[in-house]
This record gives C-alpha cells, structure tokens and sequence, in this order.
C-alpha cells in the first residue's frame, strides 16, 4: 500500500501551548490518502482541519505518532528539511496570497523560479494560465481581475510544477457558488490529468461532488471516512447543515 498513498497517518496527535496550557487537538488520528485520489476534509469549526492540512503540509512539526508524505517521514524533521518537503506541494488557501505588485503571470512564474527553471518560466506559466482560461489575463495585476480569476492564478501557481499532492484550504470560501463550483472543477480537471492527490478543507457543500471521499473530523477525531452517497445518505439533510457545515 505505501508506494500506492501520496499521505499515510499513523496515530497521530497534536497538541498546542506547553506546560498547564498544553491542549490535545488532534487525536490518534489514522489516515491513508492513495495517489490520484480528491478527498474533502469537512467538520465543525475548531475541529482541527487547518492544524491536520498544515502538519500534512509540512507547515507545523509534527512530534507524535507517524506522518509520511510523498515518501517521507515528517516526525522528526527539522525545519530546514520541512522546507524541502514543502517544495513539492502546491498550497491554495481562502486568500489566495497573490503578489499585488507582480501580474498573474509574475505570480506563477514565481513557483517555476523554486525549480530553478529561469528559461521556461513564462511559457510554462502562461501555459498553466490558458489552461485554466486565462490566456487573456496573463498580464494583468490581481486588482485587475475579478475574485474567481484571482483564485484561478492561485491554482495556477499551486499546479504549475506538477505537485503529486495539493492541499487546498477553503478555497470556494471568497467566491460566490458559481466561480467557487468552476474553480473546483477546474482543480479537478487538472489534478486527474495530472494524477495528483488532492485534500481540500471545506464548509462548502455545493462541491461536495468532487471528491471521491469525504472525512469528517470532529473534537479531533476522525469520525468517518465514506464517499459521497454513503456521507449523505447516512445523514439527516437537516442536521448536514448544522453539524457538517457551521
Ligand atoms: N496557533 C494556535 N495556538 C493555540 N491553539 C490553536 C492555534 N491554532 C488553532 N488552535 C486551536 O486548535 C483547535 C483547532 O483549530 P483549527 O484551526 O485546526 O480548526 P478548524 O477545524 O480548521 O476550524 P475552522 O473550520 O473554523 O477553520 C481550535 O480549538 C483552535 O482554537
């Protein structure tokens, strides 16, 4: 199975502060994401999805239990070889953190630069632009383009280097249901084109659809691991609103 899982979680816990105010958020928490797979991480506010998308990330240190990703085991590292992990992972937050002061272009040529591809910079950014329909927007700065396309150039950017493993952190979140329901589609796309693994943190339930499985986590526990039929149909509709999406 290891060579077949882009993450693999084994008993992982996290705590926050130290001393009196060390506080458990995640706990015992046993995952295997497989390579190519879409998986939607949802759960009540506070539950602990940033904390786990961020240690996955490689963004935060993991110290308790085992986290490989891509390969490697990420307890234990430091953080200089934390960097290096994260290298090979494309991040889409909320906000989509673009430069204002560089054009889209810019922006995503600026990912290429970490591979130290100087020569194809542009053409490979421009390309990944086209793709994601914005050919004719390349040269434009991020006040000059609508929410959605913003987002479109953070994807842009996380996808550029062709990553094996994306994590996406409410990505839908600024954008109206329309744009936010194109961009996911458009993560889709590429991502099976590029046969990568995707791990999207949402409370977005119009883009539910998209993922080939959906984890719930609550008080810092996985509670359950299904897909889309099994996640609705073993829910009240009543109560999904409520209990998967405050
Ligand atoms: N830097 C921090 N220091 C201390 N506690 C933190 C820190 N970041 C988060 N927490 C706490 O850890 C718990 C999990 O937070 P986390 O942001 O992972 O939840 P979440 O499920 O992503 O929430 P939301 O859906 O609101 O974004 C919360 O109780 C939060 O208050």
């Amino acid at each position: 199975m290891t060579d077949k899982c882009a993450v693999i979680i084994r008993q992982l816990n996290y705590y926050f502060g130290q001393g009196d105010l060390r506080t458990q958020v995640l706990y015992d928490i046993n995952l295997d994401l497989p390579k190519g797979q879409i998986v939607i991480m949802t759960g009540p506010s506070g539950s602990g999805k940033t904390t786990l998308l961020s240690l996955i990330g490689a963004l935060r240190s993991a110290h308790e239990g085992n986290l490989q990703v891509l390969d490697k085991e990420l307890v234990g590292l430091n953080k200089s070889q934390l960097v290096e992990v994260r290298r090979n992972i494309g991040f889409i937050f909320q906000a989509h953190n673009l430069f204002e002061s560089l054009t889209a272009s810019q922006n995503v040529e600026m990912a290429v630069e970490l591979t130290n591809n100087w020569r194809e910079k542009r053409k490979l950014a421009v390309e990944m632009l086209s793709q994601l329909g914005l050919a004719n927007r390349v040269d434009y700065k991020p006040n000059a383009l609508s929410g959605g396309q913003k987002q479109r150039v953070a994807i842009a950017r996380a996808l550029v280097n062709q990553p094996q493993l994306i994590l996406a952190d409410e990505p839908t979140a600024a954008l109206d249901k329309k744009s936010g329901r194109e961009v996911v589609m458009l993560m889709q796309k590429l991502a099976k084109e590029q046969s990568c693994t995707i791990l999207i943190v949402t409370h977005d339930n119009s883009i539910l659809d998209v993922a080939d499985r959906i984890i719930n986590l609550v008080e810092g526990r996985l509670e359950s691991d299904e897909n889309l039929d099994n996640f609705v149909s073993s829910r009240d509709p009543k109560s999904l609103d409520r209990r998967m999406f405050s």
